[in-house]
């Protein structure tokens, strides 16, 4: 039978419902329903559930690597003990300069110290990390890569992927950004198997870019598409939350966009609201403050990701439509 919306409600699917961690308060902020599990518990619920949890960090980074280390080693913790096998840290999570030109004097090879670090914690808390907007040392000292690092519980580099769409824009009512004064665009688009599922691996300025989601999903069978980013507060304030479930509802996966939130320096200010999507394109996990700094947790059901794309069968339904042949504008 024909799904018509008009007639019959969309497809009620039963789904988990979110829970919040506030850190440094640890208080557990639950969403309509208690989730009394131990970290154990939860996953083996997960596990019978066709389903396993992540979770997406909010923060606030700054131009002192020790202590974005030490705030993401908490966040790492907390997730680890909310029962999550991945947490996702936004970009620049290791490092937010003051000044133009601070970001590319740390950036470091991945076999450096700073990635070293992060590793080391994945192992030490048994959880995959998505280490959104490294700064990878690029081909020479004036430039860095943009990169997003996939390490697993062992900690070991799993993937990488550079971002390909830099932020070369005069935000209306705000700053001129130049990132390609500093950073090499990515080529490669990247997906990569997880505990969680098939990652298909974006950055920030990225989410404007529809057809790279589109590969991910059809050419390279993402589940869950990851965001890390660092939206400025106006771009943001107009576009995030609807860019996000847009990429969500038409590709019909997962989104998860860990975020950079609140003030950094005197110059620079960052949207936040992290936000875990699922693929009918709801909002799963939220922290109750737009810039506090802490986790939100969610439970990717794989039932559910089956159920969303047996009943609006798009992947069936794709025309062959040859749009960059086509636009010439
Ligand atoms: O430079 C750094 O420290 C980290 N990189 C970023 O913050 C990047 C490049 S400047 N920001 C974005 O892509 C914002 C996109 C955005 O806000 C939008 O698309 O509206």
């Amino acid at each position: 039978m024909p799904l018509c919306f008009h007639l019959t409600p969309p497809p009620v699917i039963p789904r988990k419902l979110p829970i919040t961690v506030d850190v440094p308060s640890r208080s557990l902020t639950v969403n309509l329903r208690a989730f009394p599990l131990s970290g154990e518990q939860a996953a083996a619920a997960a596990m019978a559930s066709n389903s396993v949890r992540v979770a997406a960090a909010q923060m606030t980074s700054v131009n002192d690597l020790a202590a974005n280390f030490a705030t993401c080693s908490r966040l790492v913790k907390e997730a680890a003990s909310a029962g999550a096998k991945l947490l996702c840290l936004p970009e620049s999570f290791s490092y937010i300069g003051a000044r133009d030109g601070d970001s590319v004097k740390v950036a470091e090879p991945l076999d450096g110290p700073i990635m070293k670090q992060y590793c080391s914690l994945a192992r030490e808390s048994g959880i995959w990390l998505s280490l959104g907007g490294f700064q990878e040392r690029g081909c020479d000292d004036a430039h860095l890569c943009n990169t997003h690092v996939i390490v697993d519980d062992g900690g070991n580099i799993r993937s990488t992927y550079r971002k390909i769409h830099l932020f070369d824009v005069d935000v209306p009512g705000g700053r001129v950004y130049k990132e390609s004064s500093f950073t090499e665009a990515g080529k490669d688009v990247v997906a990569v198997d997880s505990p969680v599922g098939r990652l298909g691996l974006t950055v920030c300025y990225d989410l404007r870019f529809p057809e790279l989601y589109q590969q991910l999903r059809f050419q390279h069978g993402a589940q869950i598409m990851l965001v890390p980013s660092a939206f400025t507060k106006i771009t943001g304030e107009a576009h995030w939350e609807i860019l996000l479930r847009a990429r969500a509802i038409e590709t019909q996966c997962y989104v998860i966009a860990s975020a950079q939130a609140g003030q950094h320096n005197e110059k620079r200010e960052s949207h936040g609201e992290t936000l875990i999507i699922d693929p009918w394109g709801t909002v799963v996990g939220r922290l109750p403050d737009r810039t506090s700094t802490g986790i939100t947790v969610a439970d990717i059901d794989f039932s559910f990701i089956d159920s969303v794309r047996t009943k609006l069968p798009i992947a069936k339904q794709r025309q062959p439509i040859e749009f960059w042949k086509s636009s010439s504008l």
